[in-house]
């Protein structure tokens, strides 16, 4: 049975790339997939907003929707301070077993915790299950269509706090309408566009930053 792009991608990883090392990591995925084979990690244009967003807010507890092959996971977990955690959601059993490896090979596994399944049955477990208080800083990555439902469901569970941040990936292309518009017409967030490309491609594409107001 031949490989999936999936798995072909870690195991460039694991060929070429620095056991314990986030960058070289995340350089060796961008290296990969920019001369390879495309895939939809957010990249390095891209990752730069989700860097300094995470520096800025320096957050305990992050959520991630959508871990694909866990470069974003890498890529927030490396910025974490001792103690902080991120979480993050991925329902495709394949995908989640070729992130664990690949955070594993970063060494960022302590900071990490994968929670397989759908996002819309995870989110009301994070509170008991999971022992969440409040979230800090919430990356969405997953199918775009459920970027909005699941900004309602995360309000609905009280799992974000004033001042708690939302940042949306690919809010131009592929898009996330129906959640730009929710998002914006919402008094209770503030939003801010960080227009980029799409990783990998002379793309138009953009990140959306909301900040819930409580
Ligand atoms: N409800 C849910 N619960 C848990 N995991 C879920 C989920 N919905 C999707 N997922 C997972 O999240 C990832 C999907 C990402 C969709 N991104 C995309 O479709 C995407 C496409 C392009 N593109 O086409 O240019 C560029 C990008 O940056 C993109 O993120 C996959 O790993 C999928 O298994
Ligand atoms: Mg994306």
């Amino acid at each position: 049975m031949n490989q999936s792009k999936e798995q072909r991608i870690l195991n460039f990883v694991l060929q070429n790339a620095v056991r314990g090392d986030p960058c070289s990591v995340m350089d060796t995925i961008d290296k990969y997939c920019s001369q390879k084979e495309w895939a939809m990690n957010v990249g390095c244009e891209k990752g730069l907003i989700l860097d300094k967003t995470v520096e800025e807010i320096k957050p305990s507890v992050v959520l991630e929707l959508g871990t694909y092959c866990g470069y974003s996971a890498i890529r927030i977990a490396r910025l974490l301070k001792a103690g902080a955690r991120l979480l993050t959601v991925e329902f495709n059993p394949e995908f989640a077993a070729i992130a664990k490896q690949m955070i594993e090979f970063a060494g960022v596994q302590d900071k990490v915790n994968i929670l397989e399944g759908p996002s819309e049955e995870i989110i009301p477990q994070l509170k008991k299950k999971y022992e969440v208080d409040t979230l800090d800083f919430v990356f969405l990555d997953h199918w775009k269509d459920r970027y909005s439902p699941d900004t309602i469901l995360l309000q609905e569970c009280n799992l974000l706090r004033k001042g708690s941040v939302l940042l949306a990936d690919n809010v131009i292309c592929p898009g996330a309408p129906e959640f730009l518009k929710y998002i914006r017409n919402n008094p209770s967030f503030q939003c801010t566009n960080y227009p980029a490309h799409l990783e990998y491609m002379e793309v138009q594409d953009a990140m959306e930053k909301a900040v819930f107001l409580g």
